[in-house]
C-alpha cells in the first residue's frame, strides 16, 4: 500500500517589492524559488506586470498568426538548430509551432513578423514584444535569485551578457474522437531556463521525482511556468534537475502557448567551482550551448534518453 503524494507546483508571486534585491521579501522569494526548483525543477510565477490586457492581446495575435495559410507559416525557416516551422507531423498531429529568434528584442519580433506579413504588422509586433520582453525580464530575475542563493551571484552579469532568447509559439488543436491525446512527448528542455505561458486551456504535465505525473490547474493570465532546462542543471552540477514534462490535450478547445527558452550563446556552460567538491564531483564537462543544441537537433539524437548526459556527462 502506498500513499500517493498529491503534487502541486508552488505558486510564487513576483511584484515590484519582492523583485527588488534591497528588500527582505527579495530574500524570502529567493528561498521559495530555489526550494521549488530543487524539488520540482519548476514553479508557477504570478507576474503582476503581465496584465489581463497584455495576455488578451497576445492571444488574439497568436490566433491571427496560426490562421495564416500553411504556405506562409512554413516560411518560418532558419539555419539555426531547433528553429523554424514544425507541424503536420504524423506522430504528433495535434501540434504546430513556429520560432522567433532574439525574441526579447523588437528587431527579433519584427524580423519574424515581416516574413509572415511582408507589408508589416505593427499590432502583432507590439502584442508579442509586450510579452517576450516580460518573459526575458522574469527569467533574468529568477536566474539572479538562483545565483545569489547559491552564493555565485558574481556570475549573473556575464550570464545576462551571454543569454539569448528563442520563443516557440505553439498551437495544439483538440484531439478528434479516437485520436491520441499526447500532443508533446515527454522531454526535458534543452534551454538554460524556460518560461511558458498559455491561454486558458490546460495540458502541460510534469513528472515529479517520485515518478507521478501531475497537471497544472488554475493558471491565470499572469501565470508563467518557470522551468529549469538541461543547461542550468549542468551549470548547478545537478543541484537543480530539469524536469520531464509533456503535453496532453483534453476537451474541445485549442491550446496556445509561448515557450521562451534562454540559451547561453557566448560563454561556455561550466559549473562554477563552488558547486564542485568531494561530495559533488563534476557531472558535466564544460560545453558550448549552441553546439549542444546542434547535437540534439540531429535526427539520431532526438530519441536519446538523456541527450545532455550523452553529450557531456562525466
Ligand atoms: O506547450 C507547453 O505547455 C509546453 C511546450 C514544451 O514543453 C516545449 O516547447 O518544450
Ligand atoms: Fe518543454
Amino acid at each position: 500500500m502506498g500513499s500517493e503524494t498529491v503534487h502541486r507546483l508552488p505558486v510564487i508571486e513576483f511584484t515590484d517589492k519582492n523583485t527588488n534585491p534591497e528588500t527582505e521579501s527579495w530574500s524570502e522569494t529567493c528561498k521559495k524559488v530555489v526550494d521549488a526548483l530543487e524539488q520540482y525543477g519548476c514553479f508557477v510565477a504570478v507576474y503582476d506586470k503581465l496584465t489581463q490586457e497584455i495576455h488578451t492581446q497576445l492571444l488574439e495575435s497568436l490566433q491571427t498568426l496560426f490562421s495564416l495559410p500553411t504556405e506562409t507559416k512554413i516560411q518560418n525557416k532558419s539555419s539555426k538548430a531547433l528553429h523554424g516551422y514544425e507541424g503536420q507531423k504524423p506522430y504528433f498531429p495535434l501540434s504546430e509551432s513556429m520560432s522567433i529568434a532574439d525574441a526579447h528584442t523588437v528587431q527579433g519580433v519584427r524580423d519574424f513578423s515581416n516574413v509572415m506579413w511582408p507589408n508589416g504588422n505593427p499590432t502583432f509586433c507590439e502584442n508579442l514584444f509586450a510579452y517576450t520582453k516580460l518573459a526575458a525580464e522574469l527569467e533574468r530575475i529568477v536566474v539572479r535569485m538562483v545565483f545569489e542563493s547559491y552564493g555565485v551571484g558574481k556570475h549573473h552579469e556575464s550570464y545576462v551578457g551571454s543569454a539569448n532568447y528563442l520563443c516557440r509559439v505553439m498551437r495544439y488543436r483538440e484531439p478528434e474522437i479516437g485520436e491520441k491525446k499526447m500532443a508533446f512527448m515527454p522531454h526535458t528542455d534543452k534551454s538554460f531556463m524556460s518560461t511558458i505561458h498559455q491561454n486558458n486551456v490546460a495540458g502541460l504535465e510534469v513528472k515529479a521525482k517520485d515518478g507521478e505525473w501531475f497537471g497544472l490547474p488554475g493558471l491565470t493570465f499572469s501565470s508563467v511556468v518557470v522551468m529549469a532546462g538541461d543547461a542550468i542543471m549542468a551549470w548547478t552540477n545537478d543541484r537543480i534537475i530539469s524536469p520531464i514534462h509533456r503535453v496532453t490535450m483534453e476537451g474541445s478547445e485549442a491550446r496556445y502557448t509561448l515557450a521562451q527558452f534562454s540559451v547561453m550563446e557566448k560563454d561556455m556552460v561550466k559549473a562554477p567551482d563552488e558547486f564542485v567538491d568531494e561530495d559533488h564531483p563534476l557531472r558535466y564537462k564544460p560545453f558550448d550551448h549552441l553546439k549542444f543544441l546542434d547535437f540534439f537537433s540531429q535526427e539520431e539524437n532526438r530519441m536519446l534518453e538523456s541527450p545532455i548526459h550523452t553529450y557531456c556527462g562525466v
